[in-house]
């Protein structure tokens, strides 16, 4: 008998390239549609684009020009009648109307339709198929178009044959400003998301960074509103033996990529995740690591995924040997690389844990040096954190933050939530409950001392040392001592970490007077801060907080 003919998938690439050609009205041959082009292709055509390189270690080096991180005061959501209802007005989501989005959508497409190149990349957002939305994303950069292959999904040809019609379609416009004239526009720059239409447009900005945080937002909102499935802005890894699975939440800078990144775990995504009653799903499909002091001595993981296929952005390299200087911070804080998942040994594909998690850790990087580096949270704790989300802005992932901000960012992740904090919240308290997780604040910033009176960040090797602990069960069993005010547990032993520095109260470089002082300043500024969810929150939660 022969054998059955193996089917080759025919690709539909022919016409996806005609519907952009329709859609832009692309009346000429001359334009160069590429889709879904592989990472050779696309160093070719970066390389022509002003100051792209290829550097020592393999890697493409690319410049966003004036935007070197997100530009949180430009976002907006159009206000229709599908969402409107259910969108988080206030201070992330600004409204903007059909008709500002028509004329900023038709700028963005006449923009495009001058480029001698476009890019298309058609891939998916969510790793598990039940919950998994088709992202196309057009632009008109090859490091963009990179970027965006190497942080979505990947699909297989025979699914890229299939793809069909996008769910979400995303067109970056980026190297064309905004015309600041157009009615709701207050800067060149504008990160515009239409959940009627499905689409967002980007004027104005280069940072590839905000196309993967649109998504996110529509993750925000599609998850919840359409799946009763909670996203969250976590890494997640996993044990290797036991399957234990531990989500790592904070804000930019906290350590989400480099503490997920773990030789002894499995990696499963390093920022975006879901929590599906199923289990926990990573949205992305790479992996978009901070790069300033990186070291491969103290990140060999991430230090050794900057090869071949990764996008380097924004960071100085000697113009001769072309090794990059890491350390130097003259373009921006916020350097950044974005790798395919599959770069770090550990990755876990598919990048999903059918487990619920038994491990959730708070990220905070506490620049003013009060709290522990670790401490053990109740269940109302762990609430009253998630909705505070008390951290540090961290200098360069936003524009215009040159050093650490005291901020609150609820759900840590306050700038990608498309719908009110407290839905997010119940959704965690509710899973929690049901999945009884034991939770941990951890604090990656100063201890023992402020970031104003000179002090330093709590060491890596310390930190790792902590989270090697809650995986051994070790830290559970530990004896624990109650710090005033905030009332956190912190345990009096961990392996491989000084004693002194698990109480601040003792390691305080000032003195125990001044460590009260800043005890109360900064419990001071979580009541403050706390006011606006005090309706919403039950009694317990509120008592959870730090009592003056
Ligand atoms: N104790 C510590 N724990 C974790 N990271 C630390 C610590 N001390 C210093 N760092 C540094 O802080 C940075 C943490 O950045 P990381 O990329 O992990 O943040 P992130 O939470 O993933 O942020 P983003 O959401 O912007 O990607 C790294 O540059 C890391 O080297
Ligand atoms: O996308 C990222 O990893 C950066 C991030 O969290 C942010 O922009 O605040
Ligand atoms: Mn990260």
């Amino acid at each position: 008998m022969s054998p059955s003919k193996v089917s080759v998938p025919v690709t539909n690439t022919v016409e996806v390239e005609e519907q952009i050609r329709k859609e832009l009205d692309l009346g000429s041959e001359v334009v160069t549609i590429r889709r879904n082009a592989p990472a050779a292709t696309l160093y070719e055509d970066g390389l022509k684009e002003r100051k792209t390189t290829i550097v020592s270690s393999g890697a493409l080096a690319a410049y966003s020009g004036a935007k070197t991180g997100r530009s949180p005061k430009d976002k907006r959501i159009i206000e229709e009648e599908t969402s409107k209802d259910e969108v988080w007005w206030g201070p992330v989501n600004k409204p903007a109307s059909e008709k500002t989005w028509s004329i900023n959508r038709e700028r963005a497409a006449d923009y495009l339709r001058t480029r001698d190149h476009l890019y298309i990349v058609d891939a998916y957002a969510g790793w598990d198929s039940r919950y998994r939305i088709k992202i196309r994303v057009v632009c008109a950069r090859a490091y963009h178009a990179l970027f965006m292959t190497n942080m979505l999904i990947r699909p297989s040809a025979e699914e890229l044959a299939n793809f069909g019609e996008p769910d979400f379609t995303v067109w970056n416009a980026g190297q064309f400003p905004a015309n600041r004239n157009t009615e709701g526009m207050s800067s060149k720059t504008t990160v515009e998301i239409n959940f009627k239409a499905m689409e967002m447009i980007i004027l104005g900005t280069e940072y590839a960074g905000e196309m993967k945080k649109g998504i996110f937002t529509v993750m925000f909102y599609l998850m919840p509103v359409h799946h009763d499935v909670l996203t969250l802005h976590s890494s997640a890894n996993q044990g290797v033996e036991k399957g234990d699975v531990t989500l790592f939440f904070g804000l930019s800078g906290t350590g989400k990529t480099t503490l997920s990144a773990d030789p002894h775990r499995a990696l499963i995504g390093d920022d975006e995740h879901c929590w599906s009653e199923h289990g926990v799903f990573n949205i992305e499909g790479g992996c978009y690591a901070k790069c300033i002091d990186l070291t491969a001595e103290k990140e060999p993981e991430i230090f050794n995924a900057i090869k071949f296929g990764s996008v380097l952005e924004n960071v100085v390299y000697d113009p001769v040997t072309r090794v990059v200087d890491y350390s130097n911070n003259s373009i921006t804080e916020n350097t950044r690389c974005a790798y395919p998942i599959d770069y770090i040994p550990s990755a876990k594909i598919p990048c999903t844990a059918d487990k619920h998690p038994s491990n959730i850790i708070l990220l905070t990087c506490d620049a003013s040096g009060v709290l522990p580096p670790v401490s053990k949270l109740t269940p109302e704790q762990v609430m009253y954190h998630f909705i505070s989300g008390y951290t540090s802005k961290m200098a360069g992932t936003e524009q215009g933050v040159t050093e650490p901000e005291v901020t609150f960012s609820s759900c840590f992740g306050q700038p990608f939530l498309a719908l009110h904090p407290m839905r997010y919240a119940t959704m965690l308290a509710n899973k929690m409950h049901k999945h009884s997780a034991d939770a941990w604040l951890v604090n990656t910033g100063w201890t023992g001392s402020s970031y104003t009176a000179g002090g330093k960040r709590c060491p890596l090797k310390y930190t790792r040392a902590i989270l090697d602990a809650i995986h051994d069960g070790s830290l559970s069993k530990a004896d624990y001592e109650t710090l005033p005010i905030f009332n956190l547990h912190t345990p009096t032993k961990v392996s491989g970490v000084p004693d002194s520095l698990l109480n601040p109260a003792k390691s305080w470089v000032e003195g125990p007077t001044k460590y009260n002082s800043a005890v109360k300043a900064l419990a001071t500024k979580f009541t403050g801060n706390f006011k606006i969810y005090q309706d919403q929150a039950t009694s317990d939660v509120l008592k959870a907080g730090p009592q003056l």
